[in-house]
């Protein structure tokens, strides 16, 4: 796959099978139409091509919008595209001019002029141009005498897969990492960095290593604890983790995010490591004392093991 970091670095070649969008997480409602396009683009002995943005619309857009948390940073998406089978990659800045573009010159300047479109296929609900003006019906009026062709994904094909980045974000705010991996079609992680906690773990016989997410705009699931899958300079470990304010050790409102990792002893505190979500095992609950959450930890280690047993960790990149 070539990634472009403008338009302007594109040059059509073969005829373009194109599609738009922001892809946050690259779901399976996602790789449903990426397929489509690089199946098209076999099949017409041409080359698919993904035009996307950077940053999300909606950051430039609503910047006074601080909630916004997205499922993937730009090098998760540009990973989870390439992993696709995606021919061209153009991820195109995003500003407040570009989304001023009225709807005839993007269909002239972007598609026609830049990309070269063949074929251009999109849902129904696909908006673009100055205050989305642009619309399905739009560009099939003008497909035609622009000298190219719309293939519609069917209404009903995009409700049968039924998935879309905003049911993910929610489903991973209420802790379900389970429903939220079956919408993405992998497991839901997060690269972050070790920092220090209060040293108060490894005194209960369970070190936990603080992470601190790497890109500020990456969603963290909801508070509880979870099976977990963890990575250390290339090497997959298993782990349980709690997110969540820690009611037994202080009053704090702050939220964070930490690892114990099974058959681990090493010092962490720096290291740039991921987390992925496989379970929730239950919710975060204030202790009487920390012998109880002691006590409630073991606990949380067996169904941990039990939960992640039959893993391999083999396919994991
Ligand atoms: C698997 C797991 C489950 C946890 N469950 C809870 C919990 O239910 N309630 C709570 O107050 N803290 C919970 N914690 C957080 C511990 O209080 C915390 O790890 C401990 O205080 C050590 O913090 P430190 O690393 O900052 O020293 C949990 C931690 C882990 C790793
Ligand atoms: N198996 C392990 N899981 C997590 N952290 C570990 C493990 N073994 C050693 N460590 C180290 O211990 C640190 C966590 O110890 P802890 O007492 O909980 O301190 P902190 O409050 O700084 O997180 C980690 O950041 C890491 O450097």
């Amino acid at each position: 796959m070539k990634v472009y970091r403008k338009l302007s670095e594109f040059k059509p070649q073969a005829k373009a099978i194109v599609t738009v969008g922001t892809f946050d997480g690259v779901h399976i409602g996602h790789q449903k139409l990426l397929s489509t396009i690089n199946d098209l683009a076999k099949a017409e002995d041409g080359e698919s091509v993904l035009l996307t943005f950077s940053p999300h619309p909606r950051l430039v857009l609503f910047p006074e919008d601080n909630d916004l948390k997205l499922l993937s940073t730009l090098d998760e998406r540009i990973e989870r595209l390439r992993k696709s089978g995606l021919d061209h990659l153009i991820v195109h800045p995003f500003t407040i001019d570009f989304s001023r573009i009225t709807a005839i010159d993007y269909v002239s300047e972007i598609l026609v002029n830049q990309l070269g479109v063949h074929k251009l296929v999109i849902g129904y609900d696909h908006h673009f141009g100055r205050n989305r003006e642009g619309n399905l019906e739009y560009l099939k009026k003008v497909a035609p005498e622009c000298g190219f062709e719309i293939v519609e994904i069917p209404a009903q094909e995009i409700d049968d897969v039924n998935v879309s980045s905003t049911k993910i974000r929610k489903a991973l705010v209420e802790g379900k990492v389970s429903l939220a991996n079956e919408y993405l079609g992998y497991e839901y992680g997060i690269d972050g960095t070790v920092v220090n906690g209060n040293k108060i773990g490894r005194t209960m016989g369970f070190p936990t290593a603080n992470i601190k997410p790497l890109d500020k705009y990456k969603l963290v699931p909801g508070s509880g604890v979870y099976a977990v899958l963890f990575r250390i300079d290339d090497v997959w470990y298993k782990g349980m983790a709690n997110i969540g304010t820690r009611p037994t050790v202080t009053n704090s409102p702050k939220s964070v995010i930490e690892v114990n990792v099974f058959n681990f002893d090493g010092d962490l505190y720096g290291k740039k490591v991921r987390v992925v979500f496989v379970s929730r095992l239950r919710n975060e609950v204030k202790f009487e004392n920390m012998a109880e959450l002691a006590k409630q930890m073991e606990n949380d280690a067996d169904n941990t093991e039990m939960a992640l047993a039959d893993r391999s960790m083999d396919f994991m990149d």
